[in-house]
């Protein structure tokens, strides 16, 4: 389980996430939305450690990041699919993520597998595609078998085919107990895939609901979505559209 309480973190004049209180559950697919700029990806990084809040905590299973011994075994992210140095073969990269975690490196060819990478082992990971890199930052957080799992974007430059694996993997995460928290700008493919959403805008919770209940009254989580964040959109392309907010850039 992750804990946020009082979750704040500001950046000058701008508070990326601003006093966010709530609990991500085991056993589902967490879906994380909001417009571009709402804080997500801010408080993704501070649960796990790379950014420090300004007040507040974020804890996976009662405790921060910082101070768990074997992280990986822990809590497993795709943050950023392309970080990875591009001169590394993806077995070696994930070995090196291995060893630093105690992994058995025989675990680094299960989970090559199970993202349908083992043919390319020995590929360097600058010649990957970008739907190729996406399952190798997903081989990355299934590596250390961790209870708890965080998704930033994942479909990203996947196809057909790779969405439709990436959400039945999500379920299949959830529904073996562990905590999912997945983002994600794509409604339809959210709607297929989570059980639970937590919608930011602003910074700010706007809505920590089950799907059913988000979606009730609305014709599909688009529109549900839509009316809920419709105050909330930083970047538009409309001229007409204004922004209420110090900082707020409009083009
Ligand atoms: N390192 C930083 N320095 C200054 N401002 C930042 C920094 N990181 C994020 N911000 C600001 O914090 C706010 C939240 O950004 P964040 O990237 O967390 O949003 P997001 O919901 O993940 O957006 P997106 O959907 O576009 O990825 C934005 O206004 C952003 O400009």
């Amino acid at each position: 389980m992750i804990t946020l309480d009082h979750l704040t973190k500001r950046y000058g004049a701008t508070t990326a996430v601003d006093d966010l209180t709530l609990q991500i559950q085991p056993g589902r697919v967490t879906g994380f939305l909001g417009p571009n700029g709402a804080g997500k990806s801010t408080t993704m990084r501070m649960i796990l450690g790379l950014d420090r809040p300004t007040s507040g905590t974020a804890l996976i299973d009662g405790r921060p990041y910082v101070a768990l011994r074997r992280p990986l075994r822990e809590v497993g992210a795709l943050l950023d699919a392309n970080a990875v140095h591009p001169g590394r073969q993806l077995r070696t990269h994930l070995v090196a993520m291995a060893r630093s975690n105690s992994i058995p490196v025989a675990r680094v060819d299960e989970v090559l597998e199970r993202v349908g990478l083992a043919g390319v082992a020995r590929r360097r990971a600058g010649n990957l595609s970008l739907g190729m890199s996406q399952r190798l930052g997903i081989a990355g957080v299934l590596l250390g078998d961790p209870q708890v799992m965080l998704f930033d974007e994942p479909v990203n430059g996947l196809d057909p085919d790779g969405v439709m694996w990436i959400r039945k993997l999500l379920r299949s995460l959830a529904a073996e107990g562990r905590t999912v928290l997945v983002s994600s700008h794509l409604m339809s493919e959210m709607q297929q895939t989570a059980d639970h959403l937590i919608v930011m805008g602003r910074g700010q919770l706007l809505a920590d609901d089950s799907m059913a209940s988000f979606v009730a009254g609305h014709g599909s989580l688009e529109e549900a979505y839509f009316r809920l964040t419709a105050g909330s959109v930083e970047y538009t392309g409309r001229s007409e559209a204004r922004g209420d907010r110090a900082g707020t850039e409009v083009f």
